[in-house]
C-alpha cells in the first residue's frame, strides 16, 4: 500500500447523450484552474461533433489557448492514452497534470477503470481519477426508464451534478433528486453552479488526493441518504446497501472474499468503497473499486476516536444486500483464523 503516488489521474465526464457534457468541458478548459489539463473526448460514430463545438481540434492532440491539450479518441482508449504518453514523453506536448475525458452519452464508464489497472504500461503512468456524471433534469425520468445505461453512469459516480435543473420545476429536481439517492446514495453531489464556475471540487475525490483529518475519515464513503418509500417503489434492478463490521478485519480473509465476489459477479457489482479497520494496524484502510477493478487500497491519516467501525459500500444490480453479507459472514467463519465479526447491512 503506499501513501501517495506520482500517477496521472484520469477524470471522466459521463451522463445520458446530450446531458451537458460538452458544455462542462467547455467551462472547464476556460478555467485557469485546470490549464495543465489533457482532455481526450470519446466521439461515437466517425464525425465528431463536440470537438467541433470545442473550437478547431485536429484528429492528433493539439494544445488550446487554454494551455491544455486536447484530441480525440478515434480507436481504442488505451491505445489513445498510450499515444498522449509518448508524445508527452517525446516533448510534443506540454507536461499535464491530469486527464479529463469525455466519453460518448451511450457509453458505460465502468471498464474505464480496468483498461488502465489492466494495462502494463498505463499502470506506470496513470491512475483512475473521479467518475463525474451529469443528469439531465428534464429527461432523466424517461432516460431511466429507456436506456439502462443511464443507470450504470449513475451507479459508478463519485460526483453527480445535476444539469438543467432551470428548465424544470423544482417538484422534478426533487424526483430527480430522490432517484439519484435510491441507485447512488454515496455520490457526492455538486450544485449547478459546479458547471458554470469549475473548481477543483470537481475531480477532488479519491483517497489519492485527499489527506484526510481523522473527523473526516468516514465522510470519504459519501453522504449515505437512506432511499425514501416513493424511491424504493422504483429502484429497478440496481440497488445500494452499506456493509457494516464490528470488530477488527482479517484483511487477507476479506481481500480473498471480495476477489471472489468480483471475479464471479463483477459486472453486476457496479462500485465498492470501504473504510477498514484492519487488524494489527491503527490507520484506517480505504477501498475502492469499479465493477471488475479494485483499486490498491489505501492508508488514511487516523481515526476519529470514537468511531472504528469498517463499512463498505455496494452498489449492484440484481444482487441483494441479504446475499452478499451472509456470503461474507460465511467466508469468514469458515476461512479466517481469527474470531468472526458480527456483518450486518443497513
Ligand atoms: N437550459 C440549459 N441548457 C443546457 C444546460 N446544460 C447544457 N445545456 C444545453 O444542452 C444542449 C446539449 O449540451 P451538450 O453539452 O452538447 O451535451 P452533451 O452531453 O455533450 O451531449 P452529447 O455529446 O450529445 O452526449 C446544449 O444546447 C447545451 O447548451 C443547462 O444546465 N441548462
Amino acid at each position: 500500500m503506499s501513501d501517495s503516488t506520482p500517477l496521472v489521474p484520469v477524470h471522466v465526464i459521463s451522463g445520458f447523450l446530450g446531458a451537458g457534457k460538452t458544455t462542462l468541458l467547455k467551462s472547464v478548459l476556460a478555467s485557469e484552474a485546470f490549464g495543465d489539463s489533457a482532455v481526450l473526448i470519446n466521439e461515437f460514430g466517425d464525425v465528431g461533433l463536440d470537438d467541433r463545438l470545442l473550437g478547431e481540434i485536429a484528429e492528433d492532440a493539439v494544445l488550446l489557448s487554454s494551455g491544455c491539450v486536447c484530441c480525440t479518441i478515434r480507436g481504442e482508449l488505451s491505445e489513445a492514452l498510450r499515444h498522449l504518453l509518448s508524445r508527452r514523453q517525446d516533448g510534443e506536448i506540454p507536461a499535464f497534470k491530469r486527464i479529463v475525458l469525455e466519453t460518448t452519452g451511450l457509453a458505460d464508464p465502468g471498464p474505464i477503470a480496468s483498461t488502465i489497472t489492466a494495462d502494463p504500461v498505463l499502470r506506470h503512468h496513470l491512475r483512475p481519477g473521479t467518475n463525474l456524471t451529469l443528469v439531465d433534469a428534464v429527461n432523466a425520468i424517461d432516460n431511466r426508464a429507456q436506456h439502462p445505461v443511464w443507470e450504470a453512469q449513475v451507479a459508478v459516480a463519485d460526483k453527480l451534478v445535476i444539469s438543467k435543473t432551470d428548465l424544470v420545476d423544482a417538484r422534478q429536481v426533487a424526483e430527480v433528486q430522490a432517484m439519484l439517492d435510491a441507485i447512488n446514495p454515496a455520490a457526492q453531489r455538486l450544485g449547478v453552479e459546479a458547471l458554470e464556475q469549475p473548481s477543483n471540487e470537481l475531480f477532488d475525490s479519491g483517497p489519492h488526493l485527499v489527506r484526510f483529518t481523522p473527523g473526516q475519515v468516514k465522510s470519504w464513503l459519501g453522504p449515505w441518504r437512506e432511499p425514501t418509500d416513493s424511491t424504493v417503489g422504483h429502484l429497478g434492478s440496481i440497488r445500494s446497501f452499506r456493509l457494516g463490521i464490528e470488530n477488527e478485519v482479517d484483511w487477507t480473509c476479506l481481500g480473498i472474499w471480495l476477489s471472489m465476489l468480483l471475479n464471479r459477479h463483477g459486472s453486476d457489482i457496479l462500485r465498492v468503497k470501504g473504510v477498514l479497520h484492519v487488524q494489527g494496524d491503527n490507520r484506517p484502510v480505504v477501498l475502492h473499486g469499479v465493477q471488475h477493478t479494485i483499486h490498491p487500497p489505501e492508508h488514511v491519516e487516523a481515526w476519529p476516536e470514537s468511531d472504528r467501525c469498517s463499512e463498505l459500500i455496494f452498489i449492484t444490480r440484481d444482487i441483494d444486500a441479504e446475499r452478499v453479507t451472509q456470503s461474507l459472514a460465511t467466508f469468514m467463519d469458515r476461512v479466517s483464523d481469527h474470531p468472526s465479526p458480527r456483518i450486518f447491512h443497513v
